[in-house]
């Protein structure tokens, strides 16, 4: 029996070598199908064009440096100098911040002499936006000028040496939506931002890596500082044990939901890369009853809340370096 209401053929469906011709479709129908616009199309370059025309114009500023502040690392905005402050709601085409500590504000101003703007609040896949969405604003940066992205961000530490509180240098990264197809470079490429197929072997810069390890010795926290590999996984939900077991058998030491994609982009249009993760919690990667095995949103917001001053001390110092060799 045909089920279309558009048919009349209420007897069993025969099927020809042509297929069911009850479901030979009329024009208006083929007009119907929905094709998912690929993710790089979403956001075409004279779009991204015009919200970093919107930037400059409105700040009067050219920015060199770009931080994207992690969860509950928002101060790391709140020091820069001169701010002017853009509410996401009122940048044209910008998304909207969802996520409890993710204020939703691009801050842009000084900080340590150099034109630096910070997003206060990123864009999580889990959030449901594509990963081309999430890290459309490296772009924006890319074309307000933006030469350093400083990526920041809250993970779990999976590496048993970590301590909550302490500081992972990034120096690679496992891209597991990558694994599962999923890029933020995904479909037509415009080479204006950068080539097909971009190399991501070198892609956290090792000089800026060597300075923030030369900058945690003069700070006093070199102990609690490492430099590590991160995994970015789609989230909202916090890892299996059995999940943080095969990514600590893959050489993970720290895992989250963010910052990989932002990366991937950042490469592609061959902007330098420092980025940390501030290791909010332990991730247990052995079965037991234990309750504080359980990572917790609150647990993350009041680590963060704890280190920002080191985080932002980390950040600052790191754009001076950068600014004495400009
Ligand atoms: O934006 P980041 O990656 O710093 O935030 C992490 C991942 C989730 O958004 C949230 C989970 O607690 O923190
Ligand atoms: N897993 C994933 N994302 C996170 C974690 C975690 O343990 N902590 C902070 N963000």
């Amino acid at each position: 029996m045909c089920s279309r209401d558009c048919c009349n053929n209420k007897g069993p469906v025969s099927r020809t070598k042509e297929g069911n011709p009850c479901e030979k479709k009329t024009q208006k129908q083929e007009s119907e199908i929905i094709v998912p616009t690929p993710q790089s199309l979403l956001y075409p370059y004279e779009v991204i064009q015009e919200i970093a025309d919107f930037i400059v114009k409105g700040s009067g500023i050219r920015p060199k440096i770009g931080i994207i502040c992690g969860s509950g690392l928002g101060s790391l905005a709140d020091i820069i100098q001169n701010p002017k402050v853009f509410d996401y709601e009122k940048i044209p085409n910008f998304p909207v911040s969802t996520v409890e500590g993710h204020a939703g504000r691009l801050v842009v101003g000084t900080l340590e002499g150099a034109n630096v703007m910070a997003m206060q609040g990123r864009f999580h896949f889990y959030e449901g936006y594509p990963l081309a969405k999430c890290s459309m604003p490296v772009r924006v940066m890319k074309l307000c000028g933006v030469e350093y992205l400083f990526a920041t961000n809250a993970a779990g530490g999976i590496n048993p040496k970590y301590a909550v509180g302490d500081i992972m240098l990034m120096h690679d990264h496992v891209n597991m939506l990558g694994f599962a197809g999923n890029s933020p470079l995904q479909g037509p490429n415009d080479p204006r931002f950068g080539p097909r197929f971009p190399a991501l072997v070198n892609s956290y810069n090792k000089d800026l890596i060597n300075k923030a390890i030369e900058i945690s010795k003069t700070m006093g926290i070199e102990s609690s500082v490492h430099v590590g590999v991160y995994s970015c996984l789609g989230g909202p939900t916090y890892e299996t044990i059995a999940e943080l077991k095969a990514l600590r058998m893959m050489g993970v030491d720290a895992v989250g939901m963010s910052t990989v994609h932002e990366v991937i982009t950042a490469r592609h249009c061959d902007m330098k890369v420092f980025a940390f993760s501030l290791i909010t919690n332990k991730c247990a990667t052995e079965y037991s009853d234990k309750k504080d095995d359980e990572a917790s949103h609150d647990e993350v917001m009041a680590v963060a809340k704890n280190r920002q001053k080191t985080c932002c001390e980390l950040v600052s110092r790191l754009v001076a370096e950068i600014q004495k060799t400009a």
